[in-house]
């Protein structure tokens, strides 16, 4: 449990249709932490931010949103929330989006600091139902900065924004969490969750199967990936200790392992004439993966 508890699901599950959407899930993001929720398509992401929001509510567990129900108005104030749906209104322009979703606070952001920090300057005028989708996505997070929130809700936020929009992005995201804001984020870009999490849940059919920083969740899976030019034989390789598999790629030899070092020792040793070795650490794509074949 984090210091300052913002939000926090306790063994919540969750039916939807036929489907167990969750699955006793615990899990809790603290105060200026950003928490990134990844796993693939339909694992539950969408589901438990909804419970959060107090949009479903669960079958079993609880949801506390800052110590309360998800319902309670005086919760809900503080937070700001970028829904992959936005049920904005169409024909309006930014700057009547903005004046109305400002009109809910009593105290909101001004609007000069809004704009600055979404990059939406040269929308203001233009009716949302004009705009691409990227620069769209960049009104829906101004519309969820107007309440000052304390925690931000951001549901595949950068979702056709071009690189720059998307640096951007990330840029302001630090620079809220700077000033004490948590972030509840999900992704499909792991980049994303790399550039910005403190933080990382790993859901899979409805169950947080790993939970822990980057480096903790790549960890997970402490596998080495070696590559090399060798006249070596796979099955040679195979059965060497610590060799899960080896695989000939025309004169390349790829191997994974659970250590590396052990297995450069014998591969030197046993091929006089071996070039162009390269070792990697499994990145967080592979480590999702793997935590995720697992869980299934
Ligand atoms: N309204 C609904 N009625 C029935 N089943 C639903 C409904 N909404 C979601 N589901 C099912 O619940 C499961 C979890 O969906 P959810 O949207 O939470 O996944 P997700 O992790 O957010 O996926 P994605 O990455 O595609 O956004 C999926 O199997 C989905 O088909």
């Amino acid at each position: 449990m984090q210091a300052r508890t913002m939000v926090e699901l306790c063994g919540v599950s969750k039916r939807r249709g036929a489907i167990q959407a969750l699955a006793g899930v615990d899990l809790a993001v603290g105060g200026g932490e950003v928490y990134a929720l990844l796993g693939p398509n339909g694992a539950g992401k969408t589901t438990a931010i909804a419970l959060m929001l107090g949009l479903l509510r669960p079958d079993a567990g609880s949801v506390r949103l800052f110590g309360s129900t998800p319902q309670d108005l005086a919760a809900r104030r503080r937070i700001g929330v970028m829904l992959q749906s936005a049920g904005l209104a169409d024909a309006l322009s930014v700057g009547e989006l903005l004046a109305q979703a400002r009109s809910y606070y009593p105290q909101p952001r001004s609007l000069a600091d809004i704009v600055a920090l979404a990059g939406i300057e040269p929308l203001l005028r233009q009716r949302y139902e004009r705009l691409s989708g990227g620069q769209q996505r960049r009104v829906q997070f101004a519309v969820a900065l107007c309440g000052r929130p304390e925690l931000l809700f951001l549901d595949e936020p950068t979702t056709g924004m071009d690189t720059e929009s998307r640096e951007q992005f990330w840029r302001t995201i630090r620079e809220l969490v700077g000033q004490g804001c948590a972030v509840l984020l999900t992704t499909h870009y792991l980049e994303e969750a790399e550039a910005l999490a403190d933080r990382v849940g790993v859901l899979a059919q409805g169950r947080l199967v790993a939970e822990g920083s980057i480096a903790a969740i790549r960890g997970r899976v402490g596998q080495r990936q070696i590559r090399c030019i060798s006249s070596l034989s796979e099955e040679q390789v195979r059965a060497w200790p610590q060799v899960h598999s080896a695989l000939r790629e025309g004169e390349w030899l790829r191997i994974v392992a659970a250590e590396a070092e052990p297995v450069l020792r014998s591969l030197l040793a046993a091929d006089s004439g071996l070039r162009e070795l390269e070792v990697q650490r499994a990145g967080l794509a592979e480590a999702l993966q793997t935590i995720t074949r697992e869980a299934a």
